[in-house]
């Protein structure tokens, strides 16, 4: 997606060979309007693939999967990394190792939201090792719900997130696949 690699290349800052900083438009400060193409772009990707929920991870994630439900017409499911006294049933659940905060938290749905019924779209602003994802599709396999796709918006494809889930046989859709951050120097697969 051009207009997300030109604001990766104008504005994303390369803090180590394994760190790319985007916070001044996707995970701090938010771009609305870059956040309205990257909602679409997904939406296009997966209109066809039935979906009936979008499920996210807190917090990042809530932006782009909040997008691509306003365009899909579905709903939006955001795994709470918290406990809260307003979930009160049996939640689903599974943990995460956090790839930013290096801890690692559970995080859980309710089954109030999430049903065998449903085809899920799974959305996160980041995919490395893959540890979110994985949270996510085994929270969604508890709900007997099916993972129709993953849309990422940034990809650190030499990180292992991506080839687990291809060999798992996924679907994975991600706007930018950023193949190196050597050198401090952000190279994109295509
Ligand atoms: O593929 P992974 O190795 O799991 O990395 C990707 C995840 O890492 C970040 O979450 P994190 O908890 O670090 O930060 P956040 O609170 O900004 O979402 C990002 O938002 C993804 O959810
Ligand atoms: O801001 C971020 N930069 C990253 O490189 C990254 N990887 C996972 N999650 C991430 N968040």
């Amino acid at each position: 997606m051009e207009a997300l690699h030109k604001k990766i290349r104008e504005e994303g800052i390369v803090l180590s060979d394994q760190v790319l900083k985007v916070d001044a438009f996707l995970n701090h400060q938010i771009d609305p309007a870059l956040m309205k193409l990257i909602g679409d772009e997904f939406a296009a990707l997966f209109k066809d693939s039935g979906i009936t929920k979008i499920v996210t991870i807190e917090a990042s994630g809530i932006a782009p999967a909040i997008m691509t439900g306003l365009n899909l017409g579905v709903p939006v499911i955001f795994a709470r990394k918290q406990q809260s006294l307003t979930l009160t049933e049996n939640l689903l659940s599974a943990t995460v190792y956090s790839f930013t905060k290096k801890v690692e938290s559970t995080v859980a749905i309710s089954p109030r939201h999430l049903t065998s019924s449903d085809r899920v779209l799974v959305i996160d602003d980041f995919l490395a090792n893959g540890k979110a994802s994985q949270a996510l599709i085994s929270i969604i396999k508890q709900a007997g719900a099916t993972v129709a796709g993953l849309g990422i918006v940034i990809e650190k494809s030499f990180q292992g997130g991506r080839a687990e889930l291809d060999a798992q046989g996924y679907r994975v859709e991600s706007l930018a696949r950023v193949k190196s951050l050597a050198g401090g120097v952000v190279t994109f697969i295509d």
